[in-house]
């Protein structure tokens, strides 16, 4: 006699397919399979945040925002003394809240905790859609093709990958019909007016001499600036340049997200008032197992039929709302076809390794039963490298933009910006200047693509992530000029997400283990960049330059012509001590059969079990381009095809 968990199931908690988290991955395809007829429940532990209007108005961001992410605290490597001069480490005081910075005691607070290096994620209806920058760019072909690599069955083929960015996107920018574009989709983009340009042009001056370095016109950077870096041509992935930078966002710079689409989806209804599509969302509940009918019998492989969640506001304990006292309540619902697992990079190999499915001796540890023994779930986590690079230029470059404008106050009570954003007008209703991208290809590009992408700041670097604490800090002068660099194709696969019990509400071990595999093409092509930027700064002219390189920190007197500085080791010591990342992806990495580490086939199902598939960033084999939100929207629009050809099989 063998039981299955399927003897619980009725007509009331049985479903067409389950989808467990709804961010780019999994609210793109569980809204697909609605508007196809079949009955879905989407399961999100976050809450629906929509009254929050720091997660409508872009503007308002709050990376860290407590009622939408959840606080991981990670390592970037196992090397002790590198972690310690990360300077964004974060601390937890005596009194509970959150200290950021290298050494606590520096200022007088003994007894800290230290937490580890911030890696907020989104945890929310539309998962990290909500709390993202929302920068849209379109990874490059190759990382497409490279799905098939060993397998050539051409599901992933790069060229076919650009019409399912057709269908989704409903662009707000350019001329309807441009090739390669979508203009009636539900994924709203945009980028910054050229107005806006207007009153931020003595920067252009750093723009033009990086222009000049590459060959490209520097009297045409205004034209570049405002061009679209997302155009259709065989030869995009090889090209450098400057242009702007799409977000998703509506007209009035209004985030759009999945959340848009499900609840549009969800409050859709027929002329007689009934709901149009089944989809049902389960909001503030925690999925914590897959459940598995293991009774096929005759060896046929174990078959995900239904999920257990923990239902209860904030039960995971990344929640920075977490408290003991909320217990939750544990539930079980069915899914007649199929179970999409969509946590992300971080949760969806940890649901999966609380399931059963993961390196043996893993499981073993937390005596969970093995029902798959897949040694590559939550190993080759990537992440694209992140550092600043920045100096002074000779005069200020913060202009003032709007003269007329009123003085916005970030949303605080009474924020006269927030009424206009209202209106669709003022500061908040438009784009920003960091609607720049300026890619360059280093010598140590693999692919022979363009393998770095770079926005310009001025005022201000991005140096890495931070919760909001009480600290003060000592802002950066007005002559600031900042290029945040994103690192494209990076080749370390050694970072891993790891569960450290068998409690569903405990966060998983994360470690980046950065600059381990392939540091000898990731980090020379850093430091070509910081080269190519000193030399930018060098040779920009009067009267903004030239600009003096600030950071990384080779003294200005050791810069040589070329930009490299004098002692190699000291820029690289700061760019591996210094490095952070926020695009996570690849712990369920699709591959070949002859892959011990590959988590998932070709269609993205699970390995060793029927009936489960994974679809959300975790299943990219390698990080794709300079921002994964876009590729994650087309992966699931493109999992959709391949879960509705299969629908009929069960
Ligand atoms: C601060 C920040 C800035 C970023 N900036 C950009 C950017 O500008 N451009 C870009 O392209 N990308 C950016 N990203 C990355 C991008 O947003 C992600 O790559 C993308 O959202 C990944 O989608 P996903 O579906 O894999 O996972 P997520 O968007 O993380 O969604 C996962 C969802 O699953 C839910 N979930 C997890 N586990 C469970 C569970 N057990 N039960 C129920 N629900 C669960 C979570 O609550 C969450 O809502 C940024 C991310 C962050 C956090």
């Amino acid at each position: 006699y063998c039981e299955s968990p399927k003897s619980l199931a009725n007509d009331d908690n049985t479903y067409d397919y389950i989808v467990t988290g709804s961010g780019p991955g999994g609210g793109t395809i569980a809204t697909n399979l609605a508007r196809a007829g079949h009955s879905v429940l989407l399961v999100e532990a976050g809450s629906d945040a929509t009254s929050d209007i720091r997660t409508q108005i872009l503007s308002l961001n709050d990376f860290g925002n407590p009622n939408v992410a959840w606080h991981f605290f990670v390592r970037h490597s196992d090397d002790e003394e590198r972690t310690k001069r990360y300077n964004l480490l974060v601390w937890r005081l005596t009194n509970g809240v959150y200290w950021v910075g290298r050494d606590p005691t520096t200022e007088g607070h003994q007894g800290a905790e230290r937490l580890g290096v911030f890696y907020p994620r989104g945890a929310t209806l539309g998962g990290s859609a909500i709390n993202n920058a929302a920068a849209t760019f379109l990874p490059s072909e190759s990382d497409w093709d490279f799905f098939d690599r060993g397998v050539e069955d051409g599901i992933w083929n790069g060229k076919e990958m650009r019409k399912y960015f057709e269908k989704i996107e409903h662009n707000n920018y350019l001329e309807p019909g441009t090739p390669g574009h979508g203009f009636t989709g539900w994924l709203q983009t945009n980028i910054a007016d050229p107005a806006v340009w207007a009153g931020a042009t003595l920067r252009f001056k750093v723009f033009q001499a990086a222009l000049k370095l590459i060959g490209r016109d520097p009297t045409k950077v205004l034209d570049y600036i405002t061009s679209d870096p997302n155009y259709l041509d065989p030869k995009r992935d090889q090209t450098e340049g400057l242009w702007s930078l799409p977000f998703h966002v509506t007209p009035t710079w209004k985030r759009f997200s999945p959340r848009d689409y499900i609840l549009e989806t969800r409050n859709a209804t027929n002329a007689n008032g009934t709901r149009k599509y089944p989809i049902h969302l389960q909001l503030e509940s925690l999925v914590t197992k897959v459940l598995f009918d293991k009774c096929g019998g005759n060896g046929t492989k174990p078959r995900a039929i239904g999920v257990e969640y923990l239902q209860g506001k904030s039960v995971y304990r990344a929640d920075p709302r977490y408290n003991s006292t909320t217990t939750g309540t544990l539930s079980r619902v069915f899914a007649r076809k199929e179970v999409i697992v969509s946590g992300g990079t971080f949760n969806s190999p940890q649901l999966l390794q609380l399931s059963g499915i993961g390196p043996k001796a893993l499981l073993d540890k937390f005596n969970i039963p093995v029902v798959s023994d897949l040694p590559g779930v939550g190993r080759n986590l990537q992440d694209n490298y992140e550092v600043p690079i920045y100096g002074n230029a000779q005069i200020n470059l913060v202009e003032d933009f709007d003269p007329n404008a009123p003085a916005c106050t970030w949303g605080a009570p009474g924020d006269p910006c927030v009424d206009l954003w209202y209106q669709g007008k003022g500061p908040y209703a438009r784009g920003g200047t960091n609607s720049n991208s300026f890619l360059i290809q280093t010598q140590h590009a693999v692919e022979n693509e363009r393998d770095m992408l770079m926005f310009a700041s001025v005022g201000g670097i991005f140096n890495g992530f931070a919760p909001t604490t009480n600290q003060t800090r000592t802002p950066l002068p007005p002559t600031t000029f900042s290029w945040s660099t994103v690192k494209m194709h990076p080749q370390n696969t050694a970072g891993f997400v790891q569960i450290q019990s068998d409690d569903p509400q405990d966060v998983p071990e994360v470690n980046t283990n950065y600059f381990v595999d392939g540091q000898e093409t990731d980090i020379p092509a850093i430091l070509d960049t910081v080269a190519f930027v000193r030399k930018s700064f060098a040779s920009t002219e009067a009267p903004v330059g030239p600009v003096v390189s600030v950071s990384p920190p080779c003294p200005p007197a050791d810069i040589l012509e070329t930009g490299y500085c004098r002692d190699e080791e000291v820029d690289k010591d700061w760019i591996k001590d210094q490095a952070f990342g926020h695009h996570p992806t690849s712990t369920n990495k699709v591959g070949p059969d002859s892959d011990p580490m590959a988590v998932l086939d070709t269609r993205l199902r699970v390995r060793g079990v029927q009936g489960l598939r994974v679809v959300d960033a975790s299943a990219f084999p390698r990080c794709p381009g300079a921002f994964p939100a876009v590729a994650t929207y087309m992966l699931s629009e493109r999992a959709t095809d391949l879960v509705l050809e299969d629908a009929d099989k069960w």
